[in-house]
């Protein structure tokens, strides 16, 4: 695989990205259906003629030229969408570098099978065919097979743009599966390697103010710093590969632009007061300068936050992470005794002499041989009627590896040394995802690489009280101690990472009980889930270009496992929760204001179903199959449960 990729900086990620994907559809040799005037002369073409070269039928076409309309779901047919642009410019190129990649470098018959596959894939999308069914035999490839059969649109720009990313992305990892030579090949992770390392600055500079927010503080410091912290997780989401079109993206920036560690300039005097009775500006705001020290960075960018929750966020968690900790202190029924003895049973080992239960008594004389054999019902409870978790714990469904990454095991090293919470489990992906996203080995690369980097520069620090600005060296130390501290983590059980199937489904998160109703059901123990990213974001909103007025929670569309956290910068046509007329200023401004990633949110959705025991009794119990997840490790053992459908 090549190592090489172009660098940006997060500022002229948008610049570089569009400039990355007229060169590259350029150079792909396929016709592309959407292009306006071949697009016409595609769908005149007839397939067929009827009675005779002299009566030509019209295919109708499926693009219409707009904009989505409110309520829609984002898709590839409305040629003034994003959605359109991204299929017909960025996902041929990304599907291209993984065939330039491969074919460099080299391999047997299968690879020769997958470059094909994936060429046929790539060009089915840019001609706008119908899917491919699976052909890998497992039981998550039928279920995919399943979704396609039972869709209305199955072509790629005529079928949602969620469910066609998404299928994209499947069927590049299912052409690795069936590969012998490529099972379990991630074809971009040196660009996830490489955008971490792209990063060590700003990490460097992160770590050195993050290890200082760690001791257990008061009140008000502890609130302060929660919100700095996910600004910080925020901001991170700009880092995006699939975003960049594979473009490396650094906060650092570019060479050129590495005078921003430069004392900063005075600052501009103040607008002219706005001439009576005229209306508001709605000139573009000119360029902010956009400090890479990630802190000052969340100052430079405070306007481009449009919503932002963290203080009742911040308030709420804590309090609901109290009120859970006090219902497990309270909660009488799942001693660690009944788990030791179901687990015992569990995975097949002795229950130690003196804890094992008293053996069953006789049976009564004359009983028969069958009810004799009846299975003795454990004593312990089913695991499906437990409603209360054995910790407190927070949910990170996470997004880009590298920086981004960082920050959120920054944001939840906070929540762990504070004592809010005593787990943070992680939701990564089970195969390489939209580029950047987060797998197991990326989670494992970054908190290794991060224990183990070197580094240093100088910078000057901050002005004294004559403005005299000294040199300061900028060092891997803290960052180094921060990996060795995520890596007890989890050794100890305190980081929890997962790689459920639910994150790599083409269904928004408010069909999740409908396809995975245990995945929903392990989510209802945190107390609060939060999703990073913009590709989360449009699952959590469905897919449509929503009321932009609108709120958050009906938006949900009854997705409320836990309180949700949604931050993402925005970086496709759908938003909800801006305050009233904020949407119309913007467009106003700048039309291609939610393509740039320049902007960005930090929503609260407070309401949570509880959770109930089920109606469904487990095997344990009783006769029917149990759910349980079990995690290992060296100190601890986590287990969630569920009952089967
Ligand atoms: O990493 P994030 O924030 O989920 O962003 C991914 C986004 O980038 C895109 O690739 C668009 O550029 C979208 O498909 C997707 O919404």
């Amino acid at each position: 695989m090549s190592t090489r990729t172009s660098k940006v900086s997060v500022s002229s990620a948008t610049r570089v990205a569009s400039k990355t994907a007229s060169k590259g559809a350029s150079s792909i040799n396929t016709k592309t259906v959407p292009d306006d005037e071949k697009d016409a002369a595609y769908y005149v073409t007839p397939e067929f003629i009827y009675g005779g070269p002299f009566i030509p039928v019209k295919k109708p076409s499926p693009f219409i030229d707009s904009i989505t309309p409110m309520n829609v779901p984002l898709q590839g047919t409305f040629t003034r969408s994003f959605a359109y642009i991204s299929l017909k410019d960025k996902l041929p190129i990304i599907i291209t570098q993984v065939i330039d990649d491969l074919s460099k470098k080299g391999g047997g018959p299968d690879v020769q099978q997958f470059l094909e596959k994936v060429t046929k894939m790539k060009n089915d999308l840019m001609t706008n065919k119908d899917y491919d069914l699976f052909t890998i035999d497992t039981p998550e490839g039928e279920k995919w097979n399943t979704w396609i059969e039972n869709l209305v649109n199955k072509k790629y720009y005529n079928n949602t743009w969620l469910f066609t990313e998404c299928y994209v992305y499947r069927r590049l990892y299912e052409g690795c599966e069936l590969a012998d030579s490529l099972k379990s090949y991630d074809y971009f992770a040196e660009k996830k390697k490489q955008s971490f390392h792209g990063n060590l600055k700003p990490m460097c500079r992160a770590a050195e103010k993050v290890v200082t927010m760690l001791s257990v503080s008061d009140k008000d410091k502890r609130k302060a710093d929660f919100m700095t912290l996910l600004k910080l997780a925020l901001w991170a989401n700009k880092c995006d590969l699939s975003f960049s079109v594979g473009a490396e993206v650094t906060l650092g920036g570019t060479e050129d632009e590495e005078d921003e560690d430069a004392p900063p300039p005075p600052p501009p005097p103040p607008p002219p007061p706005p001439a009576k009775g005229k209306r508001k500006s709605t000139e573009p705001p000119k360029p902010i300068k956009v400090s890479s020290e990630p802190f000052q960075m969340i100052l430079d960018l405070k306007d481009k936050l449009l919503v932002d929750d963290s203080g009742k966020i911040a308030d709420q968690i804590v309090t609901k992470a109290e009120n859970k900790q006090a219902a497990i202190d309270g909660n009488t029924v799942f001693k660690q005794k009944c788990s030791c003895h179901r687990l015992a049973k569990s995975f097949g080992v002795p229950i130690c002499e003196e804890e094992a239960p008293p053996p069953p008594p006789p049976p009564p004389e004359g009983a028969t041989e069958e009810a004799a054999a009846e299975p003795e019902i454990p004593k312990i409870p089913c695991p499906a009627k437990m409603t209360i978790p054995h910790h407190v714990m927070f949910d990170i469904v996470c997004d880009n590896a590298g920086y981004e990454l960082f920050a959120d095991l920054c944001f939840a090293t906070f929540l762990l040394e504070q004592k809010i919470v005593q787990m943070v489990r992680f939701h990564v992906k089970k195969m390489p995802w939209f580029v950047s996203d987060v797998t197991m080995a990326d989670f494992k690369y970054v908190i290794e690489a991060a224990g183990t980097a070197s580094f240093s520069c100088t910078v000057p620090g901050p002005p004294g009280p004559e403005g005299n600005v000294e040199m300061q060296t900028i060092t891997a130390d803290n960052l180094n101690s921060l990996g060795k501290q995520w890596s007890s983590y989890l050794d100890g059980g305190e980081f929890v990472v997962m790689d459920e199937d639910y994150w790599t489904y083409p269904h928004p998160y408010c069909e999740m009980k409908k396809y995975d109703y245990n995945m929903y059901r392990k989510l209802q123990y945190t107390v609060g889930i939060l999703f990073k990213g913009d590709l989360n974001y449009r699952k959590l909103l469905a897919g449509r270009n929503v009321n932009p007025y609108s709120g958050l929670e009906p938006n949900l569309q009854g997705f409320i496992p836990a309180p949700i956290i949604a931050v993402r910068t925005v970086k496709s046509e759908m938003i909800c929760g801006l305050s009233k007329g904020k949407f119309d200023v913007l467009n106003k401004q700048d039309p291609n204001w939610m393509r740039s990633g320049d902007y960005g949110v930090i929503q609260y959705c407070p309401k949570a179903e509880p959770l109930k025991s089920m109606t469904q009794t487990c095997s344990t119990c009783t006769y029917q199959k149990p759910f349980i997840a079990v995690t290992f490790t060296k100190r601890s053992l986590t287990i969630f449960f569920g009952a089967l459908n």
